[in-house]
């Protein structure tokens, strides 16, 4: 039996949503994680610093006895968004990125940005008061290919972006691309990227061989191989820039299993175990720590948490639940398609 002891991880990007779905998957994270960035994707979503404030007591209301659990708020980028508010946010502490959607390009983002030069005024007063802007850099032009998004992203919205506003930071949210990690690599000032945990599992096969897979779709969209080896490759190189956001996006399954399923993959209850396995394969369990613990809190500059977890491997597959069930309805959890060992203890 192998143990592994780790400062307590942090999760840099996850949809908690709200009411009865928000309460039948908080203790998935906040088992194992002490914080996490907390997309403001809802349904109207989460624009102003009041809101975010009220969205945080939610939280907190649905965290259960005994787990200690600290909600790090994210505003949703409008054309409307007022600087000030943001700025407010940011200073009192509360807010602690804003999310910049292009209009169209994941689920709830129809409210968001439309023309990027409608929001320079918020991003100016960001770059100006080193708040980061997280991004889902994907174009949604329609003659782009849904597996060029990202690249055309980085390209035609992320790279203009930075030479205007050089000393904004900004975190490019689930990386899926060898683009990606390449651009991060090659521009070390005010850049950083957060990786899923099923990307590193999976490429577009996943979805498409044997019969139409629902619960591998999920935006950005799995890549083919060559990315996803790019993706490890950086993850457990413990290189500072790339860290954890599991992305772990609950949907109820009939919103999946439907001829029009919505994106995301649900993987918070099981992150921890499919990571070490990773991390192992790829011999680098000492490097799992950097990723999941060290590097996050370093990029949004707060402090390391100072409790640990034990992960444990034992000589039997851990079982993990095929669903979850919530208010909301069940929820299929990710399935890495092969046996997982290391289990937090
Ligand atoms: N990742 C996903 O596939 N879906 C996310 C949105 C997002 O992060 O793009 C969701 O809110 O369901
Ligand atoms: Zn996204
Ligand atoms: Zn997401």
């Amino acid at each position: 039996m192998q143990e592994l002891v780790i400062r307590r991880p942090d999760d840099w990007h996850l949809h908690l949503r709200d009411g009865g779905m928000l309460r039948g998957v908080i203790a998935d994270t906040s088992r194992h994680f002490a914080r996490a960035i907390i997309m403001p994707n809802l349904v109207p979503p989460v624009v102003t610093s009041a809101d975010a404030a009220a969205y945080r007591e939610r939280i907190l209301a649905a965290v259960p006895r005994g787990h200690r659990f600290e909600p790090l708020m994210t505003l949703y980028l409008t054309e409307g968004t007022d600087p000030d508010d943001v700025e407010t946010g940011f200073r009192n502490g509360l807010v602690k990125a804003v999310k910049l959607y292009p209009a169209g390009a994941t689920t709830n983002s129809h409210s968001g940005v439309r023309d990027i030069t409608k929001v320079m005024p918020v991003l100016e007063r960001m770059a100006e008061i080193g708040m980061p802007l997280c991004v889902h850099g994907e174009v949604t032009t329609p003659e782009v290919d849904i597996f060029d998004r990202e690249a055309v992203f980085i390209e035609t919205v992320l790279d203009p972006l930075r030479r205007r506003l050089p000393d904004l930071r900004i975190t490019m949210e689930h990386v899926t691309t060898k683009d990606g990690i390449d651009y991060i690599k090659e521009h070390a000032a005010n850049l950083a990227g957060s990786i899923t945990t099923h990307h590193l599992i999976i490429n577009r096969n996943a979805i498409l061989v044997g019969g139409i897979k629902p619960h591998y779709y999920c935006l950005p969209v799995a890549k083919r191989e060559t990315h996803r080896l790019a993706l490890r490759a950086a993850t457990v190189s413990g290189d500072v820039r790339f860290f954890l956001g599991t992305d772990s996006a609950p949907h109820a399954d009939p919103l999946k299993e439907c001829a029009c399923g919505c994106a995301g993959i649900y993987t918070s209850i099981n992150t921890l175990s499919c990571l070490a396995h990773v991390f192992e394969e790829e011999g680098a369990l000492d490097r799992l720590e950097a990723f999941t613990s060290l590097n996050g809190p370093a990029w949004y500059g707060l402090p390391v948490n100072e409790d640990t977890i034990t992960l444990r491997r034992g000589d039997e597959p851990v079982r993990y639940p095929a669903k979850i069930e919530t208010e909301a309805g069940p929820v299929t959890v990710f399935d890495p398609m092969f046996p997982l060992y290391w289990a937090v203890v």
